[in-house]
């Protein structure tokens, strides 16, 4: 309930605050008073329940009480951080004046406030407000005549792209940069609200003059500080529009205290991988099925040090590139590292030691910076130049070559902000104490009298006694003259005659003293007085200059920082593949796929994790060239072998090769994927109001209808969401479309068996089963994947290791048996089996549960030892061991 602020019973204070609040009307607005944020009428309802703080209130309005609630502003960034991840967006208001100076202009006159700064999901910048291993994208989508662009800016690093892609391309790039904030005209909105909450993100609606291309060029013209944008690229209206759009929110935003940005990089549709939302989630490549971290592929191979080698390894893993030389210039630095693994290490070691230059910038830009983040600038160029001449050897591969060349020449900016700043500054420049003794004469002056100003007092004094020759010369201080120097008033006569009084200028005399000051002392006055805000004024004129001074070189800090990530990455990357044994994939344009012994990363690494059994490795070869070409595979086999773990594999070896990793393998051809499908036979998706079969017959069509012959596809279980037959018939249908039509690299899993009899008629399919053994009525998982087709599914002894009560395996078994024996004799009708089989019995008899003995054990039972010779026991052993066989 907000109320307007014509009303006549209104505070001064209170008007100020709804008119102030009036224009931001979807944020809580946190309204400055003192040492306070506080917030009033439904914002302070609303706070005080997300913050669980208490709800109080302060006066009446119109005669109701006002809610209101406050945080201290010291730990404000906390709590926005708090409503941020809450869904709520925080307009910050200020003192613009201190209270004094609201005085002067009259008794009763309100301070100056005004909101400066706007805090949403995608703005943030501050260090506790952000992860320093992810980015924090904000996005832009526009619509232009059925053209749609996504640009995306990453405020805390200063990353600025855009890329023109079909409107059924944005959830695959959605889901990729998996953004906090979308920016969106209302219409658009309607038609994307599904795809971008998909993503997580929060939507912002703003007016279509946002996304106005031509206002958009305007508004980039003026970031960039250029009459053209055609040196950065050739950019369509529609990528205007959302580039525009980005920077005109920051401008709300921030208040017009524009961020630093880079200059826009247009970014082709078909330079990655192409990986849609569910195939990303169901791969857990970032985000593992409940939405966490853990146990994901980028948890699993994060080796960096740095958070840009984090974000980089993140960028890299979220868009595999298809560029055959781009994959091998990065595989190029992984192997550099693997091979010279003391030049890692001594990397590794001198990373760990350099701060996050790219974050620190962009607060610096945002006047946002403390002294420490001047200091991350230094330390991060001086580490990097070092790191640059460690890397010195004569076979660097490209990517090393350029990282080391753009983290040279940086000596003139770190050596200025080494000699001006301490060596561990404070956080914040509010205080002063950062810049280094002897930096600034001045400030040198200022402190040494700030600190020093008795000292200075007590040898003026003695100096003047020396001079007048009167031992009972003293200089003091009151409140009414400031510094004085005062004699006895014997001493009058001589202190007031010629000789002394072009110097002493009398002051005061009292019934036992006469006082005086100099010209000295009273300059030395003003200055002590002055010297501790004149110190802290010429640390902040300072620190003023180091910012610009930094800022316009931002340009190559930013580089270096990029360079830095780069060789973090690479030698991260190395460190993996020595560790784990993982070797370099061979990359190629063709539809080669030949993987020997390839291993699922993090299912490898929670079993040797656990200390369970080793991962066994599999091969899968679904080259797609050549007469003999098998591309698809079906797979079949029990539960619990090893299907899922062994299709997903292959899926992230592709994965790991393209984005330049090294392998879990002991060799890898692969023909570049250009994109990668993954569907698990669904799970619900109630949100949406979807059935299971639903989910998975929506995501089935996606890949029908997009997968070409560069894709790799894999389906585990399609169409268990639905009657047996029905499920049967559209896994068989779907088989044969990827074989047929989409002739794609395809690995297909499934529980229907007869499907295994479609080798006959569809040349690119070979049947392939994980096997397991048989002993004695359980079952032994070997999770080896072999040519040829599963005889049976095992379902019940897994249901049995499962724990499932005895009595329901053994009836599982009989019914199993009658259904086995129906379908073998054409028959299988329930009403048959309901006739044959006697109702579930919850006591089986004993007989039913007991296991049967083996033959050999049957053989045994027969033997009578005392009656064996030495020779026929022998003979016996031989017998009963060719049983096993
Ligand atoms: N190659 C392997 N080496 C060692 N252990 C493995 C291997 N593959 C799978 N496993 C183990 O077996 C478990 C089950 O594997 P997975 O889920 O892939 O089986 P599945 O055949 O897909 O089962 P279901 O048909 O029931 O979905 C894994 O969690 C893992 O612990």
């Amino acid at each position: 309930m907000f109320v307007s602020a014509s009303k006549s019973t209104v505070t001064p204070m209170m008007a100020q605050f709804l008119e102030i609040k009036s224009e931001y009307p979807d944020a809580l607005l946190f309204y400055r008073m003192g040492d306070f944020y506080e917030m009033f009428f439904d914002d302070a309802v609303h706070a005080a329940e997300a913050l669980d703080i208490a709800l109080t209130k302060r006066g009446k309005h119109n005669g109701d009480d006002i809610p209101m609630c406050g945080v201290p502003h010291h730990a404000a960034e906390g709590y926005f951080l708090t409503l941020i991840r809450k869904g709520f967006r925080v307009a910050v208001c200020e003192q613009l004046e201190s209270p004094e100076e609201a005085k002067k202009r009259g008794y009763k006159s309100v301070v100056k406030r005004g909101v400066v700064r706007l805090v949403t999901p995608g703005t943030l910048t501050e260090d506790s407000l952000l992860n320093a291993r992810h980015h924090n994208y904000l996005c832009a989508c526009s619509e232009v005549r059925g053209e749609f662009a996504l640009a995306w800016a990453d405020v805390s690093t200063g990353d600025f792209l855009v890329q023109n892609c079909p409107r059924i391309a944005l959830g695959p790039l959605l889901a990729r940069l998996a953004p906090k904030e979308v920016l969106i005209t209302e219409s658009l909105g309607q038609e994307l609200r599904e795809v971008i909450s998909d993503s997580g993100a929060a939507i912002t609606e703003l007016s279509p003059a946002s996304f106005d291309s031509a206002a958009g060029t305007d508004r980039l013209q003026k970031q960039f500080g250029v009459k053209s944008l055609d040196g950065f690229g050739q950019f369509a209206r529609v990528e205007l529009g959302a580039l525009g759009a980005i920077v005109d929110y920051l401008a709300i935003t921030q208040k017009g205290k524009l961020p630093m940005l880079r200059p826009p990089i247009k970014e082709s549709a078909n330079t990655a991988m192409q990986i849609d939302a569910a195939t990303r989630r169901n791969l857990e490549i970032t985000h593992n099925l409940s939405g966490g971290r853990d146990s994901t592929l980028l948890r699993t191979i994060d080796r960096t040090v740095t958070g840009g080698g984090a974000r980089l390894l993140e960028r890299r893993l979220t868009a595999p590139s298809t560029n055959i030389s781009t994959i091998n210039e990065r595989l190029d630095a992984v192997g550099y590292f693997t091979q010279n693994s003391s030049a890692k290490d001594q990397a590794r070691d001198a990373l760990k030691q350099t701060p996050d230059m790219d974050r620190a910038l962009s607060r610096i830009s945002l006047d946002r910076a403390g002294p420490r983040d001047l200091s991350a600038i230094q330390k991060g160029l001086a580490q990097g130049a070092q790191l640059a001449t460690d890397l010195h050897a004569d076979e660097l591969p490209q990517v090393l070559i350029t990282a080391s060349k753009d983290l040279q020449g940086h000596d003139e900016l770190f050596n200025a902000l080494g000699d001006a700043l301490i060596a561990e500054p404070p956080l914040l420049s509010r205080d002063g104490g950062f810049v280094a003794d002897g930096y600034n004469d001045e400030l040198d002056e200022s402190r040494k009298l700030r600190d020093d100003g008795r000292k200075i007092i007590s040898a003026f004094q003695a100096e003047y006694s020396t001079l007048t020759g009167i031992n009972a010369l003293k200089i003091k201080h009151n409140n009414v003259l400031g510094y004085f120097i005062e004699t006895p008033a014997t001493h009058a006569q001589k202190m007031l005659s010629e000789e002394y009084s072009d110097k002493f200028i009398h002051r005061q005399t009292t019934a036992n003293a006469v006082r005086f000051t100099t010209v000295e002392l009273s300059e030395l006055e003003t200055k002590i007085l002055n010297a501790g805000s004149r110190a802290l004024e010429i640390e902040k004129q300072i620190f003023t200059q180091l910012c610009s001074f930094i800022l316009e070189r931002s340009d190559a800090i930013s580089v270096a920082a990029k360079a830095l990530a780069e060789i973090d990455l690479s030698s991260a990357l190395a460190d993996l593949a020595n560790g784990d044994d993982w070797v370099r994939p061979k990359l190629s344009n063709d539809r080669t796929f030949n993987i020997i012994a390839g291993r699922h990363p993090v299912v490898e690494s929670a079993l040797r994790r656990d200390g369970n059994h080793a991962f066994v490795a599999n091969d899968c070869d679904l080259s797609a060239d050549g007469e003999d070409a098998k591309p698809a595979w079906l797979l079949t086999g029990p539960n619990m072998a090893g299907k899922s773990t062994f299709l997903r594999q292959n899926a992230l070896i592709a994965l790991l090769a393209q984005m330049g990793s090294f392998v879990p393998a002991q060799s890898a051809e692969i023909g570049v994927v250009t994109q990668l499908f993954s569907r698990v036979g669904a799970s619900d998706d109630l949100a949406r109001g979807r059935s299971t079969f639903m989910v998975e017959m929506v995501e089935t069509a996606a890949i029908l209808n997009q997968a070409n012959e560069g894709a790799l596809v894999i389906l585990d279980e399609i169409g268990r969401g639905t009657a047996t037959y029905d499920g049967l018939s559209i896994a068989w249908a779907t088989l044969e479309h990827l074989h047929d039509v989409n002739k794609c690299r395809t690995l297909f899993a499934t529980h229907y068996h007869e499907l295994t009899g479609l080798t006959s008629q569809l040349s690119g399919l070979v049947n392939a089963t994980v096997t397991v053994r048989e002993w004695e009525g359980d079952i032994i998982f070997l999770h080896e994947v072999k040519r040829g087709a599963a005889d049976r599914s095992y379902g019940v002894q897994v249901a049995k290791l499962a724990g499932l009560p005895v009595a329901v395996i053994e009836r599982a078994r009989s019914v199993l048996e009658k259904l086995e024996d129906g379908a073998a004799s054409g028959g299988g009708k329930t009403q048959t089996l309901l006739d044959e089989l006697p109702l579930f019995n919850a006591n089986p008899t004993p007989a039913q549960s007991a296991p049967k003995e083996s033959e050999i054990e049957n053989a045994l039972r027969e033997v009578l030892p005392d009656e064996l010779t030495p020779k026929d026991a022998l003979a016996l052993i031989y017998e009963l061991r060719s049983k096993l066989d």
